[in-house]
């Protein structure tokens, strides 16, 4: 069997058995209504045995997936433009990812690095070492989730500057646990009622060019100007500790800062003492078309954390950062109980290989290419998107009921959603207005199944707007 071209490169191009096994049919199939029987029974058990806190949102039982098609329970082929909300970079059913997972399980699933620590904990560190950007030493650390991540990050940082405060921006997103939600901009649904959060956070206002009062072209001035300013008011520059910031903002919006804006940011800091952290949990690891978002201004953060796309799936998460930095906690300062898992971390190893030799950052530059003019079309027909951002497999549009007072249209946007769903194709929203249509397909996708996508979305806002 050749090497095959149709999206499934990553796998073993001369194992017909391999490929035999993990072929899923590359082809959206609607066999029932969406969501089929077989699920929705499924989801009466849900409702039965687990919190209402868990939410869904498309309640299809997945029994198979590979690439860019999910198929449920009631024999349905979905279309994946969500990724697991951007974990599935390298695609359900990566073989390399299968291979190494089964070989590692097989020899050992756990004996918890800081008992008797073991080789791919190392190999994924020493990967995120040559990764991440910067030519100076680092060292990592590696935990199970985003949220745990971005908890070390900063503890980290607090321990290695001997300083307290933290300045996070509007429209952040950092995770769910106590320090997280206070770092985390949005109340609904992320932190309504599990107060109080963690003290000594600071927030400054986000260089959002779309909503920026005085319009686009002073954005980037003002809000710079802006975040020392508050900076400065709010809490005293020697006083913190570090500045977290989303290169490019996920649940807040895919917000994009113009141009510039990271970089005099990140100098202000080094000239402040104050540290730098990138969270590229969500824009990491090619999902924006460079290995890390802020490698589009060449910006060198002093933490970065990761996750998400990091292991193809598997839970794994890491900070990475200055070797002095890292190296200024006390031993058995970090870790946890799975931190580090063997297991993710073989996935880890294989899904960098996949990221690297399958050439994913290309990948999501060749996806944004194929999004972009589809969405411009769109917009042009129907004159409720009030602007397209993004870059590379990380893209968005943000709904408005009107061009003029950029009136967020969350009605629409909702509708839209589910009309894409009832059409078997998988689509996530975001946004504090929770007016934003995202777009984060595996890079793995065939370009057939985003144009097939791309024309449920014009069908989704026609029938929406109806
Ligand atoms: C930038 C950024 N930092 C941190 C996190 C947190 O990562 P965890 O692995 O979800 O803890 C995220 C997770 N984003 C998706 C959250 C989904 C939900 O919980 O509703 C992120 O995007």
């Amino acid at each position: 069997m050749g090497v095959l071209t149709d999206g499934f490169s990553h796998v073993c191009p001369n194992d017909p058995e391999a490929y035999a096994r993990l072929m899923i049919e590359q082809k959206r199939i609607l066999a029932t209504s969406i969501p089929g029987p077989k699920s929705q029974a499924m989801q009466q058990r849900k409702l039965a045995t687990v919190s209402a806190g868990v939410g869904t949102g498309l309640p299809v039982y997945i029994e198979a997936a590979q690439d860019g098609i999910l198929r449920d329970i009631d024999g349905n082929q979905l279309i994946d433009f969500g990724s697991g909300i951007a974990v599935t970079s390298v695609g359900n059913g990566n073989q390399r990812v299968i291979d190494a997972v089964q070989r590692q399980i097989a020899d050992f699933t756990h004996t918890c690095f800081m008992v008797t620590p073991y080789e791919e904990y190392l190999d994924v560190c020493e990967r995120l070492a040559a990764l991440t950007p910067g030519e100076h030493e680092k060292r990592s650390a590696l935990f199970n989730s985003g949220a745990e991540a971005v908890e070390n990050a900063i503890k980290i940082a607090r321990v290695a500057t001997k300083r307290q405060a933290i300045v996070a921006f509007d429209h952040g997103y950092h995770g769910r646990t106590n320090l997280t939600m206070a770092l985390t901009a949005k109340n609904m649904p992320y932190k309504d009622g599990f107060g109080p959060f963690a003290s000594e956070i600071y927030r400054v206002p986000m260089a959002y060019p779309y909503r920026w009062p005085t319009g686009a072209e002073h954005c980037l001035e003002e809000a710079f100007d802006g975040f020392v300013a508050q900076v400065q008011a709010q809490v005293g520059e020697d006083n913190v500790a570090a500045v977290i910031i989303e290169p490019i903002q996920g649940e807040g919006g895919f917000i994009v800062p113009p141009d510039g804006f990271l970089t005099a940011a990140a100098q202000w800091c080094r000239d402040a003492g104050i540290l730098f952290i990138a969270d590229e949990i969500q824009s990491g690891l090619c999902r924006t078309g460079d290995w890390f978002a802020v490698d589009h201004e060449g910006v060198v953060p002093d933490l970065v954390t990761t996750a998400k796309g990091l292991a193809g799936g598997m839970p794994l998460a890491g900070v990475t950062g200055r070797a002095e930095l890292m190296d200024a906690v006390h031993t058995g300062g970090l870790g946890g109980t799975y931190g580090g898992n063997p297991v993710a971390c073989a996935a880890a190893i294989a899904a960098l290989d996949s990221m690297q030799e399958d050439e994913l950052c290309a990948k999501a530059r060749a996806i944004e290419d194929t999004i972009l003019p589809r969405l411009k079309e769109i917009a042009d027909k129907t004159g409720v998107i009030g602007d397209i951002r993004g870059r590379g497999a990380m893209l968005a549009i943000e709904l408005v009921s009107d061009q003029v007072a950029k009136t967020p249209n969350a009605a629409l946007t909702a509708a839209v959603n589910k009309a894409c769903h009832a059409r078997g194709l998988v689509t996530l929203t975001c946004g504090t207005y929770g007016n934003v249509f995202r777009f984060l397909p595996p890079l793995t996708i065939a370009e057939d199944l985003l144009h097939e996508g791309l024309d449920i979305l014009d069908e989704a806002f026609t029938e929406a707007l109806a």
